[in-house]
């Protein structure tokens, strides 16, 4: 994974990032980079993720994932129990369809259990808390819709989970294949483990590859953002906020990579986004939001960074020639052409308005590219954290919310809850 922070310079951008700043951030880089390694040593909570390469057990998923023979997976999860998975599944060519329930809107729900052939689907539940409302809910709906066409489900339920809760029990009661979510591993941060892996494995996919391209990212790891791809977009992404870039566009410039954009999303925005600060992140795709969403990053408030990614090599496509002259530009040259050159004329056209932009460029979105980049934004997000002074590995926001509704749905005395009573409304009707 290579990073190109040149745009993000304040020879660039207004305001930009000097190279004195970054050689200043670069000290703080160093402490942070002590500390991340002493995290890591010591697989200290949501540091631990960063020793997945190196500790995930392929053989084990590999195993678990055997006795399940299935056209399709059904991964029911939320957050970073579904969106790992959702990015592999989506980036590499996996030989299962792959549907994920991380909603329990019903009419979805209902939908989707309705199209499959339950009898040739497998499930992947997966929580890490094993308690989470939205996926237990999802679960029984899907069971039971399994039974009511008369597929035995426990012969095609794997369970990812931690060493308790409500999943951890149903495992056991019914002798379900289970994987460990690893210790201090939180969810976002889970991609490299038993919680996403399994549909590689179950598809046919790369999971060593996987593995291999994230342990090459983290062999960069080095206490100088200017030798560590990883850590220059972390900084440069904080230094960036700092000065009023609060907006981090993704912007892809692959269709494989859209769901990254929502993985990024999450590990983003719940990881940063703490006492004040943090970095909005928007999902955009190249070249389909350059017709969108660009003029606002381009031209609105100067509150937005963009992300551009894209592979270096993919296959590609002629465009046949054609009778209309206005058109002729086009014929002999290639779909890939035409995206690449939309991508440096996005990055271009921002840079002309001053407008800051990183880019990231991968060899090729295979299983080492995506496990590079994947480990690179887990690693850049840590640093960003470290930079922010902000406790990465914690979502109490999130939390809120969750007493709050599992209070209104009685389950329990939450005070949260009191909150949804104690709501102003001004309603026009
Ligand atoms: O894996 P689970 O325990 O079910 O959690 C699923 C998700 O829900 C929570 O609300 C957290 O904020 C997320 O970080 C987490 O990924």
């Amino acid at each position: 994974m290579e990073i190109d922070i040149g745009n993000a310079l304040h020879s660039v951008a207004t305001p930009g990032v000097s190279r004195e700043t970054l050689e200043r951030l670069d000290e703080r880089v160093a402490d942070a980079h002590d500390r991340i390694g002493t995290g890591i040593d010591g697989r200290e909570h949501g540091y631990a993720a960063l020793a997945l390469p190196e500790t995930a057990d392929a053989e084990a998923i590999r195993t678990a994932v055997d006795p399940i023979d299935c056209e399709a997976l059904l991964i029911v999860g939320i957050g970073g129990s579904a969106l790992g998975a959702a990015t592999i599944a989506d980036a590499l060519d996996v030989d299962i369809d792959v549907y994920t329930l991380d909603n329990v809107d019903p009419e979805y729900t209902s939908q989707l259990l309705d199209s499959l052939d339950l009898s040739r689907t497998a499930l992947h539940v997966v929580s890490r808390s094993g308690t989470t409302a939205e996926t237990l809910a999802n679960f029984l709906v899907a069971r039971e819709a399994m039974e009511s066409v008369g597929v035995d489900w426990t012969e095609r339920t794997l369970v990812t989970t931690g060493g308790e809760g409500n999943l951890r029990a149903l495992a056991e009661r019914h002798d379900l294949p289970a994987l460990d979510v690893p210790a201090g591993v939180p969810g976002r941060f889970s991609v490299l483990s038993t919680v996403a892996l399994p549909v590689a494995a179950l598809g046919g996919g790369d999971v060593e590859g996987l593995l291999a391209g994230a342990g090459t990212e983290a062999e960069t790891l080095s206490g100088s953002l200017f030798e560590t791809p990883a850590y220059a977009y972390g900084a440069t992404t904080y230094a960036l906020a700092e000065r009023g870039w609060t907006v981090n566009a993704m912007m892809p410039y692959a269709e494989s990579l859209e769901t990254f954009a929502e993985w990024f999303a999450q590990l983003w925005a719940e990881s940063l986004g703490k006492d004040g600060v943090g970095q909005l992140p928007a999902r955009a795709l190249g070249a389909t939001d350059q017709h969108s969403q660009l003029q606002l990053y381009r031209a609105g408030p100067r509150n937005a960074m963009v992300t551009l990614v894209r592979p270096r090599e993919r296959a590609d496509v002629t465009i046949p020639e054609t009778e209309l002259e206005g058109l002729a530009y086009l014929g002999g040259s290639s779909l890939g052409g035409l995206l690449d050159a939309e991508f440096e004329a996005t990055e271009a056209s921002l840079a002309a308005a001053a407008r800051p932009s990183i880019r990231i460029e991968l060899e090729r979105v295979d299983a080492h590219g995506l496990g590079e980049l994947l480990y690179g934004m887990e690693a850049a997000c840590i640093l960003a954290g470290e930079l922010f002074s902000v406790p990465t590995f914690e979502q109490p926001a999130v939390e809120w919310g969750k007493r709050a509704a599992r209070g209104l749905l009685g389950g329990g005395e939450f005070e949260e809850a009191r909150a949804v009573e104690e709501k102003t409304r001004l309603v026009i009707d």
